[in-house]
Order: structure tokens, then C-alpha cells, then sequence
């Protein structure tokens, strides 16, 4: 382990470096902080026998873990990325740890976007993926070649090109699928919006006395973008954002267990059994539901599933859904700030609606539907997450602040779902979770004394 001296010095200027005994002085009169931190047990790596301790049972762990892979267990593949993690937490140093977080991640994410942007993944996979060098590279994108040599060096460490002999490039598995336009669109659509809205948070919110921000039309987004206007009118302004930000929508679930999976939530006997069928009838509505990903979804895993589906969104985004959609769907601008037009449907389904809005303004989303509910037979379905109040996972509790940045709103507890339900006359009759980190299926009705409100919250996992 080296001491700390030799950490300081590393991290200082040349000139300070070998400095003058007048600069000697200064440096160590300016160095308080340094001193007062016991950098060589801070900096105590798997030598440390506890750490080497830690070390040993998370192998073991992964070890005992890895056969969840070969059985195809999704909540056993998650506790192995866990432990993974856990692991090179514990073997960095702290240094380690904050060079990592602030110069190769905040990099890397500025250099991932300049990569899309050029086009690059897309130019690494011509010719069957054959290997490419920089000059080739630079040529194909139109960048110098001293940038993309940078560009691709840094790719490489990071881990999202494969780094072959004799200056030869070829792409990884990310690499490859970030040619797919929805995930492209990932990193576009995150990037251009959390960018000025995540880097003056702290400055918005040390300027507002640390308040929880509540307002979606005076919060750290309008802050950070420099607008008057609401993030979903800042994306009806700015189409590029907007069709990105609709692509990265349906890119999010790729992969997640989805609700109407066999092992997730009881599709068939909760939401199919008792639908009252007729030429009209409503199985579902899903409202704000983007471009429809959702139900076609539904289409293609229930495909004996009865009635219309119908889906809603901004006028603006119902323009673009694809003409081929199933014909079971019917698109439909709908404001959630309106009355429902649609009464009395089998289920109202939204998925990662709430979340954008403060709880005042989701009681005005939840009336509307309320108003279009029949009691004891029409259910509500939200598909968001349900923070546990210990041991959430980071992408939960990274979504709940990119929420309040964007937004001012968040992600929920269970009790804050309950409360903010039972605020409109609703009753949650169960919330079903498959694997940490993914949305769950909540289910309310409006109380009737019919209603089997017997399904507990416990949640499902396989
Ligand atoms: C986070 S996205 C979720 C989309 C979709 N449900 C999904 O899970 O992919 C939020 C959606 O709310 C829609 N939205 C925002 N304000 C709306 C409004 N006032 N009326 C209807 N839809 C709205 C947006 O256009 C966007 O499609």
C-alpha cells in the first residue's frame, strides 16, 4: 500500500511537485484536510485482513451463486451481479473508488454520447463486425485521428470495445447493441436531459435550503435547462430529445420481467376472469402508454386475451405510433389531466406515469380515473417501483433522484402508494414484485363490500 505522502504527491501539479521551501510551506499549510484523514487505514486494500476476509466470503458467495445461471434464475443472476459488485467495491482502494466515479464514469458517459453520435458503433460493425484500426475508424466517422484514437482508448478501457492486437477494434456485445435504435437512443435521450439538470442540483438545492422540490414547473429541471416550461413540454419543444426519450421508454423494459408474465402477476385469473365481454368492451386502457410497447406486448403474451385495448398519450405522441400496431389497439390523444372518455373498463393500466408527477398532481390523474371505474368490477394496475425501505437497489434509488431533477417528483414506498391511493377512495389489493430493482404490479379497486381484498402484498418471487 503506499502511504500517504506518495497519494498526495501524485495527485498534485508538477510544480508543486518539487516545490520551492517557500511553496513547501504553503502546500502544508493548505493541506489540513490531508493530514487529518488517516489515509493509510482509509486506504486499506485486501491486504487489510478484514478486507481480505470480505474478500474470500463474496467469492464464496459467487462461487455457491453461479449455478442460478445455469438454471436460468433471474432473481439468482441479480444476487450474483450484487455480490460482483459488492466485490470490487471491496477490493478498491478509496482512491480507487472516487477515480472511478469521477474521471473514467463521468467521462465515459460524455464520450459513450460523442460515440453515438458519430455514428461509430454502427461504423465498427460494418463488414460482419471485421476488426478495424483508428485511422480506418476516423475516416469512416469523419473525426481526427488523434480523437478517435483518444476516443477509442478510453472505449477500450471501459470496456465497451474489444481492444485487439496491432491497434485493431471490435465491438463488444454493448457495442453491438447500441446500434439498435432504442438503446442508441438511451444514451441520447438520458444525456441531453440530465446533463444540465443533475449538474446544478447541488447548487439548486444548497440555494433552496435543502426543501424536498415538489414543484414541477419551478424545480431543478428549470434550473439546470434555463426553461420556464415542464419537462414534458421542454421534449414537445425539442422533437430530437422527444423521439429519443420515446425510443428509450421502450428500450427500458428489455429484458425485465414483464407484469402479464406467467410468474409476475395472475393475468388470468385476476384481470381475464370476469371480463364482461361485449362489441365495445374494454379489456384495457392503457393511458400515457407512449408508443404502445406495453400492449403489444399484451398482444404477443395473451394472444387469446378478449376485448379492445386502447392506447393513450399526448396528441403529439399518438401522431407517431406505428400504423402496423396490433388491431386489437386503438390509439387515442388523451390528456391524464382530463376526464377518461373511456368508462367502466376491465383495467386501467399505468406504467411509470406517477412517478413523473408530485402527489397532488397524481390525486388529479387518479379522480379521472376513478370517475371512469366501475366499482367491483373495473381495476386499476400501476407498474412502477416499490422502494423497500431497506436495502433498495441503486437503479431505484437512482431513478428516484433523476426523477426529482427532472421532474420534482420521485419513486414511492409501499406506504407512501398506499397513502397517496387511499387519498382517492382507492383500495390496494395487492402489489406483486418479481426481483429487486424492477417495477412491480400494483392492483386498487374502489372498496365495494364484494371485493375479495384478501390477496396479500407479499411478494411473488419465483
Ligand atoms: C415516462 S413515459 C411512460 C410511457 C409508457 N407508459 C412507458 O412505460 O413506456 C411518460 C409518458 O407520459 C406521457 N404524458 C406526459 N404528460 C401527459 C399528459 N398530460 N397526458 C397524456 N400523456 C402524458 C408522455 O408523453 C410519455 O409517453
Amino acid at each position: 500500500m503506499e502511504d500517504s505522502h506518495s497519494i498526495i504527491v501524485e495527485t498534485m501539479p508538477s510544480s508543486v511537485v518539487n516545490p520551492s521551501p517557500t511553496t513547501v510551506v504553503e502546500m502544508l499549510s493548505t493541506m489540513d484536510n490531508a493530514h487529518s484523514i488517516d489515509i493509510d487505514s482509509a486506504s486499506s486494500g485486501p491486504q487489510d485482513p478484514s478486507v481480505s476476509k470480505e474478500v474470500q466470503n463474496l467469492l464464496q458467495k459467487i462461487n455457491a451463486g453461479s449455478s442460478a445461471l445455469v438454471k436460468g434464475s433471474e432473481v439468482g443472476r441479480k444476487q450474483l451481479l450484487a455480490d460482483a459488485t459488492a466485490l470490487c467495491l471491496t477490493l478498491e482502494t478509496p482512491i480507487e473508488t472516487l477515480l472511478r466515479i469521477t474521471w473514467s464514469q463521468s467521462t465515459f458517459y460524455a464520450v459513450l454520447k460523442i460515440a453515438v453520435d458519430v455514428n461509430l458503433f454502427e461504423k465498427l460493425g460494418e463488414n460482419d463486425s471485421s476488426p478495424k484500426t483508428i485511422p480506418q475508424l476516423a475516416n469512416l466517422t469523419g473525426m481526427s485521428v488523434e480523437l478517435m484514437g483518444r476516443m477509442m482508448r478510453h472505449l477500450g478501457a471501459m470496456g465497451v470495445v474489444l481492444e485487439l492486437e496491432d491497434g485493431l477494434y471490435a465491438p463488444s456485445r454493448l457495442a453491438k447493441n447500441l446500434t439498435i435504435p432504442v438503446y442508441r437512443d438511451t444514451v441520447v435521450a438520458c444525456f441531453d436531459m440530465q446533463g444540465p439538470a443533475l449538474s446544478n442540483l447541488p447548487k439548486y438545492l444548497a440555494q433552496t435550503g435543502y426543501r424536498n422540490p415538489e414543484n414541477p414547473v419551478d424545480g431543478p429541471w428549470q434550473y439546470g435547462h434555463k426553461t420556464p416550461l415542464h419537462f414534458f413540454d421542454w421534449l414537445v419543444a425539442n422533437p430530437k430529445t422527444f423521439s429519443a426519450f420515446n425510443n428509450h421508454m421502450s428500450a427500458y423494459s428489455q429484458g425485465r420481467p414483464s407484469w402479464m408474465d406467467p410468474d409476475f402477476y395472475p393475468t388470468e385469473e385476476r384481470l381475464i376472469k370476469g371480463f364482461e365481454a361485449g362489441i365495445d368492451s374494454v379489456l384495457l386502457v392503457d393511458q400515457a402508454g407512449g408508443l404502445g410497447h406495453d400492449l403489444e406486448e399484451l398482444c404477443r403474451k395473451l394472444p387469446h386475451a378478449p376485448g379492445r385495448l386502447i392506447l393513450q398519450d399526448q396528441a403529439k405522441v399518438i401522431e407517431t405510433v406505428k400504423v402496423d400496431l396490433d388491431p386489437r389497439i386503438t390509439p387515442m390523444a388523451h390528456d391524464i389531466f382530463t376526464p377518461q372518455p373511456i368508462q367502466g373498463a376491465r383495467a386501467y393500466f399505468m406504467h411509470s406515469i406517477l412517478h413523473d408527477w408530485p402527489d397532488e398532481k397524481c390525486r388529479d390523474i387518479l379522480r379521472h380515473l376513478v370517475t371512469a371505474m366501475k366499482p367491483g368490477y373495473s381495476k386499476l394496475l400501476i407498474n412502477e417501483l416499490v422502494i423497500p425501505n431497506r436495502g433498495a437497489h441503486p437503479a431505484t434509488t437512482g431513478l428516484d433522484w433523476l426523477m426529482m431533477a427532472l421532474m420534482s417528483s420521485s419513486e414511492r414506498t409501499e406506504k407512501d402508494w398506499t397513502d397517496l391511493l387511499q387519498s382517492v377512495g382507492l383500495t390496494v389489493v395487492g402489489i406483486w414484485t418479481h426481483s429487486p430493482g424492477t417495477e412491480s404490479l400494483i392492483e386498487a379497486v374502489i372498496p365495494t363490500i364484494l371485493d375479495d381484498l384478501s390477496v396479500t402484498s407479499e411478494p411473488v418471487v419465483p
